[in-house]
């Protein structure tokens, strides 16, 4: 099978140009076939702010009602795509920027009301594996934001690693399929103080152990959940550091595998 890479960057990445271009250009010079998955939160909550709408945050998720949901559009699937597109063109990668309502790529079910109501949050309930793969054999590069449809013409707002590991998993049954998730530190760390600890790599059992100790929390918890729900479901590695990883050349980063 041939290999497919899928990486996604998170928000401290988009929000710092010189960081976003350094990353563009070592993503744009990656051999063989490959997804960027992108965030944009905090620019989101920036725009936000100078509209006068508050953002609201529970778990580290953001209650998206309809205004929230016209930022984030415009936020995620204007803005931070458009540059990043326009960067790899510039860079001569062939990009394409989606949501997933463009060629029906990943469609969502709007996250049922329990405790809490998240308003147009989706959650991830099919990909198109082969519309996708589609755009991949004709030498495009998706480059996806992290908005999805319900089919019925309603937009939502999905997290960005969720987005990753499940086009990942669908992905998984046409290429041998790696994860990535890049953010601006070295990995998953044993002490958040020392930013060289990097647990070099997490099994199922090694990983209820630092739930266990608390090592890893916030928006790690949820990240790792997504890395094992891929493994669980075709995902052949998963990966997460900082964005020199993707050379190898810095050996600092983590490998999660079942
Ligand atoms: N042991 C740990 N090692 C590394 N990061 C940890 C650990 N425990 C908690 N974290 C937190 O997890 C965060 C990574 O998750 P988060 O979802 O915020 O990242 P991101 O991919 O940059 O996000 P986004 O897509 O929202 O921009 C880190 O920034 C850090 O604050």
């Amino acid at each position: 099978m041939e290999k497919l890479s899928i990486i996604k960057i998170g928000g401290n990445i988009i929000e710092d140009e010189a960081s976003l271009n350094a990353f563009l250009k070592l993503f744009s010079n990656l051999e063989g076939k490959k997804i960027l998955v992108h965030g944009g939160g905090k620019r989101a909550t920036h725009i936000a702010s100078k509209l006068g709408i508050e953002s609201k945050m529970v778990n580290g998720r953001r209650i998206t009602d309809a205004e929230t949901l016209e930022v984030i559009t415009m936020v995620y699937g204007g803005l931070v795509n458009k540059n990043v597109v326009a960067k790899l063109q510039a860079m001569g990668t062939d990009a394409i920027g989606l949501t997933g309502a463009d060629i029906n790529s990943i469609q969502s079910d709007k996250r049922p009301v329990k405790e809490i109501d998240f308003g147009f949050v989706g959650d991830v309930k099919k990909v198109a594996n082969n519309s996708i793969d589609k755009l991949i054999k004709a030498d495009f590069t998706p480059v996806f934001c992290a908005i999805t449809h319900d089919g019925k013409g309603q937009l939502l707002n999905t997290n960005a690693d969720t987005i990753t590991s499940t086009i990942a998993v669908g992905m998984s049954e046409l290429y041998d399929t790696s994860i990535y998730y890049c953010f601006e530190l070295n990995g998953v760390l044993q002490d958040f103080d020392d930013k060289d600890s990097v647990i070099k790599h997490i099994d199922s059992k090694t990983y209820q152990q630092l739930l266990k100790d608390e090592v890893i929390s916030d928006g790690m918890i949820p990240k790792l959940d997504n890395c094992f729900d891929a493994l669980h479901n075709g995902v052949q590695k998963v990966h997460i550091g900082n964005t020199s990883m993707l050379t190898k050349e810095n050996e600092l980063f983590t490998t999660i595998t079942l």
